[in-house]
């Protein structure tokens, strides 16, 4: 579902990517780990659009996406939920859904039917689908960037940082539902700094360090791999 292939970015002058070379097979989750810095958010915004690679390749479904914007891809088939949430804060939930079940053109979906399944799969979101999203606790509103991403029924969903600042118990109850969407059969590129989480709910793993992928794995090996312990455990 998304190949990323020898892919290099650059900040003005200063290198940040290097080489990358990353894959999600369909259906199959991944994650990938980072400390501060290594470059996670940089490889997000390399596959949504938001940074054109200098070098290298990044294909979605067998398709070169580097010049393809960000709107395009969500008829593609890619759910997005960016790091911070960035919900529009004056609109509801409802009209948060709506611009993203839009955007995702998708004639066969009907957007009542699609309300009434995420608010299934958000128990949290069901009675706050009139209110602002500004207004909502940052749980809450995870909730709503997660639902966001899944209104138009992708194929592929990248998570940058998503459980960032949520508490232990809302943390589980968000992984639960991840792990609920890769049982769908969705592919997953999940981005976190919580490496035993990520490990735990992923079939693979990538370590980026400095804007290079140090390690890659099975999560297994990488819950045993001397670095991640050293880095995260
Ligand atoms: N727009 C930008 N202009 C210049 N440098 C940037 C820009 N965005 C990010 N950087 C730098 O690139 C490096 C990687 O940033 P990035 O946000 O990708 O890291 P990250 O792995 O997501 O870190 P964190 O876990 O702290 O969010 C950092 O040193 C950051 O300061």
């Amino acid at each position: 579902m998304l190949e990323m292939e020898r892919v290099n970015t650059s900040y003005g002058t200063v290198p940040m990517l290097r080489e990358v070379s990353l894959r999600v097979g369909e259906g199959e989750m991944v994650c990938l780990l980072g400390p501060n810095g290594a470059g996670k958010s940089t490889t997000f915004n390399a596959i949504c659009g938001l940074l054109r690679a200098e070098s290298g390749q990044v294909r979605i479904a067998g398709r070169d996406v580097r010049d393809c914007g960000t709107e395009a891809l969500a008829s593609l088939g890619v759910g997005f939920v960016p790091e911070g949430r960035r919900l529009f804060p004056t609109l509801t939930v409802r009209e948060n859904l709506r611009l993203a079940f839009d955007a995702a053109r998708a004639p066969a979906l009907e957007f009542a039917a699609q309300i009434e399944k995420m608010a299934q799969l958000f128990p949290r979101i069901r009675e706050r689908l009139d209110q602002r999203s500004g207004t909502m606790s940052g749980g809450e509103q995870a909730m709503v960037a997660l639902a966001r991403a899944l209104i138009g029924e992708p194929r592929l969903v990248v998570m940058d940082e998503p459980s960032l600042g949520l508490s232990p118990k809302l943390i589980d109850e968000y992984f639960q539902i991840v792990a609920r969407i890769r049982d769908q059969g969705k592919a997953v590129l999940l981005i976190e700094q919580n490496a035993e989480t990520a490990l735990s709910i992923a079939e693979r793993g990538y370590l980026l360090v400095r804007g290079r992928i140090a390690l890659q794995g099975a999560s297994a090996d990488l819950l045993r791999d001397d670095t991640i312990r050293h880095m995260y455990l």
